[in-house]
């Protein structure tokens, strides 16, 4: 339910933004976390800081044309929404998958403001990509499109104004691509410009691996909350891209045993745990599907086609892959299998309904905003050692992320507990995050 004030900005919402199902959906879960906030401050509906939050800065739509292997020319759309910077320049990811338009770049973007501002650091919110799908093209065809894409992108950009990263389908090959191309145009070695570059270049040791980390370091936060760990548990994780692959390996390490992880082809379960660097051959050097991971495990482990990842028994799930993943329906089964807790990789990838069976079952659900902005942490931290042209230790890099997310967690928790949500970390999440940035808007008067 909706706070009365709360409801009419909504209604707002869905009449200026049509068709934008995942935009809305985003809104909506903010705006219902925030009504208990209204009541105490009641100076944030007087100024129409909701409102504010709600339309984005700046929304760049452009044409971005390159040409194939065999010389046709292809047409995509390219995004960058600048949705909000009154804590620092815009930070947030690019995606280069067919399913994005607009309401996706928005869903993200607006995500991305609470999520950076929970991680306590100086950055906005942003975020952009493409309808291009990399799927099948060569490294030629790959760093054309990425050329073409900053040949407009790069006026707006910058080490103080906006600051990409990656997201699906955008990973280090990519960035190194889009900074060169940055670089050519301008004529300047701007390292802060985007961040999840190559460690021999002005990147930062742990981006790689920082937003996997992060979110099994929230994880045994909420475990440790609950007088518990990962120690013998049974992780399913879903996806097999860069959140995936860093999120088994530290819970492995952490003494969880993932049995399964996925692709949108289907999943594998290994019920003795996922070999990590035959699943890196698989993915990162020869980027083919999960079910050649199950053919080279012989009989250890076996592919399912077509089939959801959380049909298999787990105590903890970890959803790795993209927004809408995991269903009501998925979750009932999670909660019936014994699962106690949720880490959200991805962003949004659980359903509404899905959230209400965990949060009724008294299932510990971290929502992606906490759980997953230690990718995001990570690149604020890459821009700091960028602007003090320094370069920090994989060791001390590691530590300062665990600190940032343990931090968030008991932000988290504090916050829920100040609103009477004792253990609810989607409102605590939502309530932090959203005051640090109306605190900012309404200090830097009406922009
Ligand atoms: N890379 C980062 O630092 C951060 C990423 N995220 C989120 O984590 C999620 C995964 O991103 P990355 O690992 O970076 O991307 P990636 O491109 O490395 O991997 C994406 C994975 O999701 C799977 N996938 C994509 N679309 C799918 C679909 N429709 N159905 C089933 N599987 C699908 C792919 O097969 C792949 O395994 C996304 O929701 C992203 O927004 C969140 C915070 C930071
Ligand atoms: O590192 C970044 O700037 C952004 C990461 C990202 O896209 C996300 O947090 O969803």
């Amino acid at each position: 339910m909706l706070h009365e004030k709360l409801a009419s900005v909504y209604d707002n919402v869905l009449r200026r933004n049509p068709g934008e199902t995942e935009f809305h959906q985003a809104v909506r879960e903010v705006l219902e976390s925030i009504g208990p906030v209204l009541g105490k401050h009641p100076e944030y509906a007087e100024s129409k800081i909701i409102e504010r939050i709600c339309e984005p800065e700046r929304q760049i739509i452009f044409r971005v044309p390159w040409e194939d292997d065999q010389g046709e020319v292809h047409i995509n759309r390219g995004f960058r929404v600048e949705f909000n910077s009154a804590l620092g320049p815009y930070k947030g990811g690019l995606r280069f998958h067919p399913s994005v338009y607009l309401g996706i770049v928005k869903f993200l973007g607006f995500e991305q403001i609470f999520k950076n501002s929970l991680t306590g650091l100086p950055i906005g919110g942003g975020k952009g990509g493409s309808d291009f799908d990399p799927k099948g093209r060569s490294e030629r065809e790959i760093m054309r499109f990425c050329q073409s894409f900053m040949t407009e992108l790069y006026r707006h950009l910058g080490e103080y104004t906006d600051v990409p990263a990656g997201d699906i389908g955008v990973g280090g090959r990519e960035i190194g691509y889009l900074f060169g191309q940055y670089k050519r145009i301008t004529n300047r070695y701007e390292s802060g410009v985007i961040t999840g570059k190559g460690i021999g270049y002005g990147g930062a040791q742990v981006r790689t691996e920082a937003t996997g980390y992060g979110c099994a370091f929230f994880v045994e936060e909420m475990l440790k909350a609950r007088g518990t760990s990962f120690d013998g548990k049974r992780v399913v994780v879903s996806g097999s891209g860069n959140v995936a692959i860093y999120t088994i390996e530290k819970v492995q390490q952490l003494g969880g045993t993932v049995v399964a992880c996925s692709d949108s082809s289907g999943y594998v379960v290994d019920d003795k745990g996922i070999d990590l660097d035959l699943l890196k051959q698989v993915k990162e050097v020869e980027r083919q599907r999960v079910d050649v991971y199950a053919k080279r495990r012989g009989g250890e482990a076996a592919f399912v086609a077509g089939r959801s990842v959380w049909e298999v028994p787990c105590e903890v799930a970890m959803p790795s892959a993209t927004q809408n993943e995991l269903t009501g329906r998925d979750a009932e089964i999670l909660v019936r299998n014994g699962c106690i807790a949720v880490g959200e990789g991805a962003n949004m990838p659980t359903m509404p309904e899905g959230v209400r069976v965990f949060r009724e079952a008294g299932v510990a659900f971290g929502l992606g905003k906490a759980a997953n902005a230690g990718g995001v942490a990570t690149s604020a931290l890459e821009m700091q050692q960028n602007a003090s042209r320094d370069s920090w230790s994989f060791e001390f890099s590691e530590r300062r992320l665990q600190e940032i997310m343990q931090d968030i967690h008991a932000r988290c928790l504090a916050t829920a507990d100040e609103y009477g949500m004792p253990g609810d970390y989607v409102a605590g999440a939502n309530i932090d995050g959203f005051k640090r940035v109306a605190d900012a808007i309404l200090a830097l008067g009406l922009i």
